[in-house]
């Protein structure tokens, strides 16, 4: 055999090992879905996005149970889909493969740890809850010991990707500033004023319906980010600009977003994360760190 096609047949092994090409095997049922059936905790902005994708059959899997504390808005999403309300999360939870929770960190607090412990998957969007230490802590033991996954989507801020591969190296500094009109922030003005400054932790606490981003951006890098929160009349988008530097070198994002019509300090492309990330979890090629 010559080198040429000796390194050939090498290349081909080496890429079918990384990808197993498609074959009639391949495709058999013994690869399924790992996440069929969802739950949702909290029915407001995030969740409305969520069950009209499911309503229209884009989401890939089934979006049937719903619980908020307020019976009427989980019976208007539930409505959408033919779903079923519960009222207890506990009901959920011999149900779905994985619960959705868009309701709030204290929801996090209270409900989330009842959930892992019973081996259930989640996705959290209200992610400052967990820059508190020793819940998200307490959190990770319980999913460890009871084989449950949870996941924080990238939500309404871009660079989760490069601020975890930088993370790999040192990072010197990394910082948010999150600019949005007024009523986003729930006040009212007609002059630009800064909210905040300061780190992540004591953000979201002080603004906990308003910059979750803050805690995923430390939770990637692990450290906690520098924010500042800004109230501009002159905006009408929720803007997130985030600037990293480090051993990698140095990047900057802006995100101009769109704020939910139901909930203006929501941006949509936070739905739109936590559904990206859904249809991954059954996905066997996954792009992005
Ligand atoms: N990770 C991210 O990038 C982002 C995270 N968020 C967070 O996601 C969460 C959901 O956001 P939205 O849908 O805009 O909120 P929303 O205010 O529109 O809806 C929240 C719903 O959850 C319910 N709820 C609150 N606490 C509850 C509890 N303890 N038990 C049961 N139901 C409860 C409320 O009644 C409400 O219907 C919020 O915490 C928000 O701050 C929002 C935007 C971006
Ligand atoms: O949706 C956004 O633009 C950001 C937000 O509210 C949050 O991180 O809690």
């Amino acid at each position: 055999m010559n080198k040429t096609v000796m390194h050939e047949l090498l290349e081909i092994n080496r890429i079918e090992s990384t990808f197993p090409l498609c074959s009639s095997e391949n495709l058999a049922d013994d690869h399924e879905q790992s996440v069929k059936v969802v739950g949702i905790l909290g029915c407001g902005a995030i969740a409305n996005i969520i069950t009209n994708f499911a309503a229209e059959g884009k989401l890939g899997v089934d979006v049937n149970f719903f619980y908020d504390k307020d019976i009427e808005r989980a019976e208007n999403l539930a409505s959408q889909v033919d779903g079923t309300v519960l009222l207890s999360i506990e009901d959920m939870l011999d149900k779905v493969d994985l619960v959705i929770e868009a309701a709030s960190p204290q929801a996090v607090r209270e409900v989330v740890p009842t959930i892992i412990g019973a081996g259930v998957d989640m996705i959290v969007m209200s992610v400052g809850a967990l820059l508190d230490n020793e819940l998200r802590e307490r959190l990770d033991k319980l999913a460890k010991e009871n084989n449950a996954k949870i996941y924080a989507p990238s939500g309404a801020i871009v660079g989760i990707d490069g601020i975890k591969a930088a993370s790999i190296g040192k990072i010197q500094s990394a910082s948010l500033v999150t600019r949005k009109p007024p009523r986003s922030l729930g006040i009212s003005t007609d002059e630009e004023k800064i909210l905040y400054e300061g780190k992540a932790g004591d953000a979201v606490l002080k603004f906990p319906m308003n910059i979750n981003v803050a805690a995923t951006l430390s939770l990637a890098c692990g450290m906690e980010v520098d924010v500042k929160i800004i109230a501009d009349p002159a905006v009408d988008r929720n803007m997130h600009e985030v600037h990293v530097i480090g051993e990698f070198g140095e990047f900057k994002t802006i995100t101009e977003n769109m704020p939910c019509a139901t909930n203006p300090k929501t941006s949509t492309l936070a739905a739109y994360a936590a559904i990206r990330l859904l249809k991954s979890l059954n996905e066997n090629l996954k792009i992005g760190t």
